[in-house]
């Protein structure tokens, strides 16, 4: 069984439709659950929020989740992070592998965010976003995760102990028997981690059977589609579920280019109110006011949006007038009550927008976990609460089209 632990719930959410897609079936689960998992199951995702704490605290919440999956049955692990690699010269993607690797008492693994249908790509270890290097693509101004340098073994080696290698395209294409025999040149060399080459999704299956019999396995969610793939010997999920229709909000905290496009284009077609970071700071009964306004905007075809999302250049100016992380916690908390507060009066779908938005929304509502329905835009499906009859989208920043909130909307039924 397969055991993934996502470092924040978009990024869960992404690879586990990628996982049902190619027929595992799977769970999500919010956080380390307290009591064993009663389903049956091929994969469990645990999501976690540790992509931007102290490192210390991802090691820990890392080692727990892994602990809890060996104990329900999961004999090989997949450390999921962002297709982006959205980190920091402290990590954690870098101090979370090394736990991991050292608690399952392995010496090697791959590093590989690559995510081709999402124009995620790596060549001679340098990650691109579209036709963009990482370093030049509207991540270098992400809010809390800015990625200044593209190159992957360099990134790698900031922040974790040991040596980054590269297995390049042209060994890649040579089949996963060439693959094996790279990985086990870098081992004899003193690599402990290998980025590998992926231009297209034929250098991910064959990754995938070159790394089949690795206990940890890390990268975006691309691998893990094709590992699924093999896994299930090809099938096609089946039973993907769409939300019921019922009152629908839309909230948005993320600031990526995409989401940008995203919000601009539904402005224009529905009700939409920008949550003012200096309100979400100084104001107490800014929460009120925006569920006020949300709920005298929930009549009409589409749903209301509130919104933080701004510009790279409207984001610099908050940051350096209230401080980034300032801003960042006001927006969230917001966010997360105004959720809280809209579920417990009758809002049963929810689109949010954003990494730390959406699982910050996510752990204020308090399900312990979700089942997976269909695929809204690659990487991000429809969810539905364990407990009840909640929708809930999780959009990671860039992912999906410029009417990706209206296209959801429009799968309810
Ligand atoms: N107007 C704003 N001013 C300052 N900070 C903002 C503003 N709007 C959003 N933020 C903060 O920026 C951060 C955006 O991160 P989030 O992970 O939600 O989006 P993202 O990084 O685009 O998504 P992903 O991680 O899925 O790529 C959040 O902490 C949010 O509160
Ligand atoms: O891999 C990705 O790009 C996403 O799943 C993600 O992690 C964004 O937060």
């Amino acid at each position: 069984m397969l055991g993934v632990i996502a470092d924040d719930f978009t990024g869960a959410s992404d690879i586990a439709s990628f996982l049902v897609e190619n027929g595992l079936s799977a769970v999500q689960m919010n956080g380390v659950p307290s009591e064993p998992l009663e389903a049956q199951v091929d994969a469990i995702v645990i999501s976690l929020k540790s992509r931007s704490n102290p490192v210390e605290q991802a090691i820990e919440q890392s080692l727990k989740a892994l602990h809890w999956l060996q104990e329900n049955g999961c004999n090989q692990f997949y450390f999921k992070y962002c297709s982006t690699f959205d980190s920091t010269e402290k990590g954690n993607i870098g101090p979370v592998t090394d736990a991991l690797l050292a608690e399952l008492n392995a010496d090697f693994t791959v590093i590989t965010p690559a995510l081709p249908v999402n124009g995620r790509t790596i060549f001679n270890g340098y990650l691109f976003v579209g036709e963009q290097l990482l370093s030049e693509s509207g991540m270098k101004n992400h809010p809390i995760t800015p990625m200044t340098d593209a190159n992957l073994m360099r990134l790698m080696d900031a922040q974790a102990q040991g040596k980054t290698g590269l297995v390049a395209y042209s060994d890649v294409i040579k089949g996963a028997d060439n693959v094996k025999a790279r990985f086990a040149q870098l081992k004899a060399d003193g690599y402990r981690y290998a980025v590998v080459d992926a231009v297209d999704n034929s250098q991910l299956a064959v990754l995938a059977e070159a790394v089949a019999d690795f206990k940890l396995v890390t990268g975006g969610s691309g691998l893990g589609a094709y590992m699924a793939a093999r896994l299930s010997g090809g099938k096609q999920g089946t039973d993907a579920f769409v939300p019921r229709k019922g009152k629908t909000v839309v909230l948005s905290g993320s600031c990526s280019v995409m989401t940008n496009a995203q919000v601009n284009a539904y402005k224009v077609i529905a009700p939409s109110y920008y949550l003012d970071v200096e309100q979400a700071i100084s104001n107490e009964n800014y929460v009120d006011e925006l569920y006020q306004w949300v709920t005298e905007n929930l009549g009409g075809s589409l749903a209301p949006m509130v919104y933080a999302t701004v510009p790279a250049d409207q984001l610099k100016q908050i940051q350096n007038q209230f401080g980034g992380d300032k801003a960042s916690h006001a927006i969230e908390q917001v966010f997360a009550k105004l959720a809280e507060k809209l579920k417990a009066n009758g809002v049963t779908n929810f689109i949010t927008a954003g990494g730390e938005t959406s699982s910050i929304v996510v752990q204020q509502l308090g399900f312990s976990g979700f089942h997976i329905g269909k695929q809204i835009a690659p990487g991000v499906p429809w969810l539905k609460a364990v407990e009840e009859p909640i929708y809930l989208a999780l959009k990671s920043g860039n992912f999906g089209k410029e009417n990706f909130f209206e296209y959801a909307q429009g799968m309810i039924s």
